[in-house]
């Protein structure tokens, strides 16, 4: 078992927080009311287009820090992706009604994009830069994945926003990452393996509070 893995089992009380969230429990079930939904899509655009910035700093890490060639290829392919996923968030929001250029951030969204933004800092490890990288992409996956078994009754018009963070080639995405993760923290000395910790702890705080705004709790 690898570090991210004794993590999750440490942690699993807010890992679980943060994948079995009540937001995704009303996708799952199909109680989910539009104006959730459409909160949760404009907000999450904005939060999106804060992510690319933050991908971008793990690229240039990878490529100044790891020793490994093929550590690249897979946040590359992450990044190419977050261009699909924008244009994904307009087509969407389009779709809805939902016009993004009039959506204010809220609070939680905003105290989770400065905290991407500090992770952007030539201060920060790569270990630690790429821990945050495979939790935030991690959250999606399980949560959304919940929304796509087969006993769930989500609602038709959400199945391809599930489909979306849930399917099989995202998963095995997440697992590639988490593997370059495991593999980066192996060798991190004892500071960097404690720091990680903690980011992975905040990257699921943030998510449980993105989930809560898009509920309209905060
Ligand atoms: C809040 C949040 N967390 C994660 C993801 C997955 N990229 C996202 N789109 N939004």
């Amino acid at each position: 078992m690898g570090t991210i893995e004794t993590w999750v089992k440490k942690h699993s009380l807010l890992y679980t927080g943060a994948t079995n969230h009540p937001f995704i429990h009303s996708v799952r079930d199909g109680t989910i009311d539009l104006s959730s939904f459409k909160r949760w899509l404009g907000q999450d655009y904005i939060f999106v287009r804060a992510f690319v910035p933050f991908v971008a700093s793990v690229l240039l890490k990878v490529w100044k820090e790891s020793d490994e060639s093929s550590d690249m290829e897979v946040i590359l392919g992450g990044m190419a992706a977050l261009n699909d996923e924008l244009a994904w968030f307009k087509k969407e929001a389009s779709k809805r009604g939902v016009s993004l250029s009039d959506i204010v951030p809220h609070k939680a969204n905003i105290r989770y994009c400065s905290f991407l933004e500090s992770l952007t800092s030539t201060e920060v490890e790569y270990t630690v830069a790429v821990t945050a990288f495979w939790a935030i992409e991690a959250v999606y996956q399980d949560s959304f994945a919940h929304c796509l078994e087969e006993d769930s009754k989500t609602p038709a018009e959400l199945k391809e926003t599930c489909e979306r963070w849930g399917n099989e080639a995202f998963g095995q995405y997440c697992r590639s990452l988490r593997e370059i993760a495991n593999r980066s923290l192996e060798k991190a000395p004892d500071g960097v393996v404690s720091k990680a910790e903690i980011v992975f702890l905040r990257v699921l705080e943030h998510e449980v509070e993105f989930w809560n705004m898009s509920r309209g709790e905060t």
